[in-house]
C-alpha cells in the first residue's frame, strides 16, 4: 500500500486557484511540507507536483499524456483545439518538428532583424507611451512578417488585440472570457482564409515561414493538415510571440527597479543572457503545466492512478529553496555557476524540446529579451514617471498595474 498523498479537504478549490493564482500550488507545498498534494479542481481530483524530481517524472512521456489535459476553457481561448500541445507520442514528435524547423539560428536572426526594425519605427517617440501596448504592436508586426502572414497597417490594432485576448482571457471569467472566445474564432477565420489562398497558389509566402511550412506540412501518413488545424498552429506562433510583451515589461521593470544590476549589465559583469534568465525565473508568467496519468504507476511511494489530472508548479519550481538560494532575490549572477538541468528551471516548461512538450519558442524569447536589454540600456533614453509598478500574484498573466508608462523616449544618436 503506497504512501497517502497529503490531501486538501473540501469539495472544489477552483475558486482558490483563481484567487491565489501563482501561489496556489506553492502555498500548499509549503503548508503540507511536501512536493506532492492532491486537491479538487474543475470538479475532479487533481494531483499537484513541484520541484526538480517531480518535474522529471511529469515530463516522462511513458507516465503522462496530454490528451484531454488542458481544460476546455483554455482550448477555447489560449491554445485552440487540435494543436501540438494536445498531442502525444510519434504524432506529437512529428508535429513538434514542424515548429522546431523554424527555430534555426538563421531564422531566429531574421526575426530579430524584424523586431529591431519595428522597435526603431516607434512613432510616438518623445511623448508618453505605454510599453505593453507598444511592445505588442512591435512583436505582432515582426512575427507576422516573419511568418509570411500579410498584415495591413489598418488591421494591426485589431489583430494585435485579438492575440492579447487569447493569452489574457484564459483564466478570466464572464465577459473577458467570452471576448477571448470571440477573438479565437475571429483569428482562426482570418488565418484559415490565408491557408485556403496558399493552397490555391493565390498567396505565396516564402519558404521557412510558418504560413508556408504549416500550410504544406504533411502529417505522418503524408496528408495535409486540416486547414483549421493549420490556423491553430500558425496562431501557436503569433500569439506566444506577442505574449513576450509580458516579459518585455518585466525586463524593463527589472532594469528600473534594480539599478545596481543594470550597471552590472552595462559594465559587462553580468551578461544580457544571465539577466534574461533571471527575469524568466523571478517573475510570474506561466503558472502550471497540465497532463494526465497515462497508466497506473508509483513514484516515491505514491500511487498515480490512470487518468488523474496532474499539474506541475512552474512558478514555484523556479522559486524552490532546494534549487535556488534566496529565490526571492533578483540576482542574475546566480546563473554564472548554475547547474543546468531540463527540470530545475522551467518558466516555459521542462524536459526535451524535440521529444517533449518543452516550449518551442524558448530560444526566440531569450533572443528577443536580450535585444530589449540592448535597446533599453544603450539605444534608448527614457523616463519612468511615477506610476503603480506593483504586480499581483493573483492575475494570470500578471503585469505591472500601470503597464509601464514611459516618457521622453528618445534614441541615443
Ligand atoms: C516565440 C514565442 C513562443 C512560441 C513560438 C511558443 C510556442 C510554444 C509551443 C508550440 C508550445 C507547445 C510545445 C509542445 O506542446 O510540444 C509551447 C509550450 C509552452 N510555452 Fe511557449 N512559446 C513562446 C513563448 C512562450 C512564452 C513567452 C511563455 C511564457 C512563459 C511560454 C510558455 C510555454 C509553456 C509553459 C509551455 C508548455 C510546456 C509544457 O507543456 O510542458 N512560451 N510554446
Ligand atoms: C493556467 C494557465 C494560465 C495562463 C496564463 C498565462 C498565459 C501565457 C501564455 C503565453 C504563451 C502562449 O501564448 O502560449
Amino acid at each position: 500500500m503506497g504512501k497517502v498523498i497529503p490531501k486538501q479537504e473540501g469539495l472544489d478549490h477552483s475558486v482558490d486557484f483563481l484567487r491565489e493564482g501563482y501561489l496556489f500550488v506553492a502555498n500548499r507545498r509549503k503548508s503540507f511540507q511536501s512536493n506532492i498534494f492532491e486537491s479538487r479542481l474543475l470538479g475532479e481530483r487533481v494531483i499537484c507536483l513541484g520541484g526538480e524530481e517531480a518535474a522529471e517524472v511529469f515530463y516522462d512521456a511513458n507516465k503522462f499524456t496530454r490528451q484531454d489535459a488542458a481544460p476546455k476553457r483554455l482550448l477555447k481561448t489560449l491554445f485552440g483545439e487540435g494543436g501540438v500541445q494536445t498531442l502525444d507520442g510519434s504524432e506529437h514528435t512529428h508535429r513538434k518538428q514542424m515548429f522546431m524547423s523554424l527555430m534555426t539560428k538563421e531564422n531566429i536572426d531574421r526575426l530579430l532583424r524584424l523586431t529591431y526594425r519595428e522597435w526603431n519605427q516607434i512613432e510616438r517617440m518623445g511623448e508618453e507611451i505605454v510599453l505593453y501596448d507598444i511592445a505588442q504592436e512591435v512583436l505582432m508586426k515582426a512575427v507576422c512578417e516573419w511568418s509570411g502572414v500579410p498584415l495591413a497597417k489598418e488591421e494591426v490594432g485589431k489583430r494585435t488585440e485579438e492575440m492579447r485576448l487569447l493569452f489574457e482571457s484564459g483564466t478570466s471569467l464572464g465577459p473577458t472570457y467570452l471576448q477571448g472566445r470571440k477573438a479565437r474564432s475571429s483569428a482562426e477565420v482570418w488565418i484559415r482564409q490565408m491557408v485556403k489562398e496558399v493552397r490555391s497558389n493565390r498567396l505565396l509566402p516564402n519558404e521557412h515561414t510558418a504560413l508556408y511550412e504549416f500550410s504544406w506540412h504533411r502529417d505522418e501518413s503524408g496528408e495535409l493538415l486540416p486547414e483549421e488545424v493549420v490556423a491553430v498552429e500558425v496562431l501557436n506562433i503569433l500569439r506566444p510571440t506577442v505574449a513576450i510583451s509580458v516579459y518585455v515589461l518585466f525586463t524593463v521593470l527589472a532594469l528600473h527597479q534594480f539599478p545596481d544590476v543594470k550597471e552590472q549589465v552595462e559594465r559587462g559583469e553580468v551578461s544580457k543572457t544571465e539577466f534574461v534568465q533571471e527575469v524568466r525565473r523571478f517573475y510570474p508568467f506561466f503558472p502550471v503545466a497540465a497532463a494526465r496519468v497515462k497508466t497506473d504507476f508509483e513514484w516515491d511511494g505514491y500511487a498515480f492512478p490512470e487518468g488523474t489530472l496532474t499539474l506541475l508548479d512552474l512558478y514555484g519550481t523556479n522559486h524552490d529553496v532546494s534549487i535556488w538560494t534566496e529565490p526571492d532575490r533578483f540576482d542574475p549572477s546566480r546563473f554564472k555557476d548554475w547547474k543546468e538541468s531540463p527540470f530545475n528551471f522551467i518558466p516555459q516548461g521542462g524536459g526535451d524540446v524535440d521529444f517533449g512538450h518543452r516550449c518551442a519558442g524558448e530560444h526566440v524569447t531569450i533572443a528577443i529579451l536580450a535585444q530589449v536589454i540592448e535597446l533599453f540600456t544603450k539605444e534608448y533614453a527614457y523616463t519612468v514617471p511615477p506610476q503603480d509598478l506593483s504586480y499581483s500574484f493573483v492575475d494570470m498573466p500578471s503585469l505591472p498595474k500601470s503597464k509601464l508608462r514611459l516618457t521622453h523616449l528618445t534614441r541615443n544618436q
